[in-house]
């Protein structure tokens, strides 16, 4: 495909958790908890974290960030660096490859300093050994030499915080779960937060960007602030060349149609992933490496990408067999749900 949609969304597809920010997505992060719209359970428990270290004079204890792929992990970490007044040292784990490289990164660190490690669930199991006493003690023990020669080294670390990102928290070891205290888990925005962050960004852009517009956008931004960024940015495209640089409801809805994006938010790889489960699999149950098979996709971006937003759309069931259609999914490709599904209930928790 080479369409204006297909480049738009290898875009989002690129911001999967391994992919580097884009100066675009740096322009648009909040500075601070105030401007950080949404999440408000978990930004009031970790400005509560900070300010309680800050009256102790302590570091801050180490925090857990979980969620689907930007929803703002990344811009969180950086809002409590700036709260506890000090610096943020970036990383991921599939960076970290051996237990030099983790030292590397823990030696360099000050007293209170922020260290950053997106992917946490995918740190390699000898580094994540090297880890648990880091974050426990402060400590480090290096291993030099092979056989009779190996000795340990002890290298004492200055008190540190640990913010680790994953988008698969149930992937995280229960050695490295335990060491992290309550994880703090982000949810999908609703369409008003959405709103809200949509008219910021067109202020910090210069976008002329009406209510409208904004709404129209965050209806169909899957929840996510950088889905939402993402498109303001096309619909701005669109809007200069069509509707005099102004983004009303109709610009937006307009745009958006452009890119095959439907009123729910759901693109032309969420509807292939349903016609392939209801008209290939009969409607499941079946394996998700089936289903990216048969839509030409990788199995890591329908799990990270699609299927959590199916899922919360009521559309589709993750179950112990494989995933199912649920009546919504018949619905929406215009399908008649099968007698056997009509009474099921659609669960958005599953
Ligand atoms: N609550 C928010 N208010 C305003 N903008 C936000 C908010 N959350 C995220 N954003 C914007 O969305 C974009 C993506 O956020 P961020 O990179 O922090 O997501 P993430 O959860 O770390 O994603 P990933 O898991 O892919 O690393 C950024 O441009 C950021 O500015």
């Amino acid at each position: 495909m080479h369409s204006i949609w297909s480049t738009l969304s290898e875009n989002f597809y690129d911001q999967t958790a391994s992919a580097p920010e884009t100066p675009f997505d740096v322009a648009l992060r909040p500075p601070d908890f105030d401007e950080f719209t949404g999440q408000t359970r978990v930004k009031e428990r970790l400005m509560l974290m900070v300010e309680a270290a800050r009256q102790r004079g302590d570091t801050l204890d180490h925090v857990l960030l979980c969620g689907p792929p930007g929803l703002g992990k990344t811009t969180l970490a950086h809002i409590i660096a700036t709260a506890v007044g000090s610096r943020l040292h970036s990383t991921s784990g599939p960076q970290i490859e051996r237990a030099g490289d983790l030292a590397g990164l823990l030696t360099n660190l000050q007293e209170k300093d922020i260290l950053f490690i997106d992917e946490i669930h995918r740190l390699h199991p000898n580094v994540e050994e090297y880890l648990y006493p880091a974050m426990e003690d402060f400590r480090l023990d290096i291993i030099i030499d092979q056989g009779p020669k190996a000795r340990t080294i002890r290298l004492d670390l200055p008190p540190f915080t640990l913010v680790g990102a994953t988008t698969r928290a149930g992937m995280l070891t229960a050695p490295m779960r335990g060491r992290f205290g309550i994880p703090n888990r982000l949810d999908y925005y609703t369409p008003e937060e959405l709103q809200h962050i949509l008219m910021r960004s067109g202020k910090l852009l210069n976008v002329n960007i009406e209510p409208g517009g904004a709404k129209e956008i965050a209806r169909r931004s899957r929840g996510t602030p950088r889905i939402a960024n993402h498109l303001l940015r096309w619909v701005r495209d669109f809007a200069q060349v069509r509707a005099q640089n102004i983004i009303t409801e109709p610009v937006a809805d307009a745009a958006l149609t452009m890119l095959e994006i439907d009123n729910d938010g759901l693109d032309e790889m969420d509807k292939r992933i349903l016609d392939a489960l209801i008209n290939k699999f009969g409607g499941g149950p079946v394996g998700l490496n089936s289903i990216a098979v048969a839509v030409h996709e990788d199995a890591t971006t329908l799990e990270d990408m699609h299927e959590p937003y199916l899922v919360m759309q009521g559309h589709l069931k993750r179950t112990p067999r494989g995933r199912v259609a649920m009546p919504s999914a018949y619905k929406k490709l215009g399908l008649p749900v099968p007698p056997n599904l009509l009474s099921e209930q659609t669960d958005l928790f599953s």
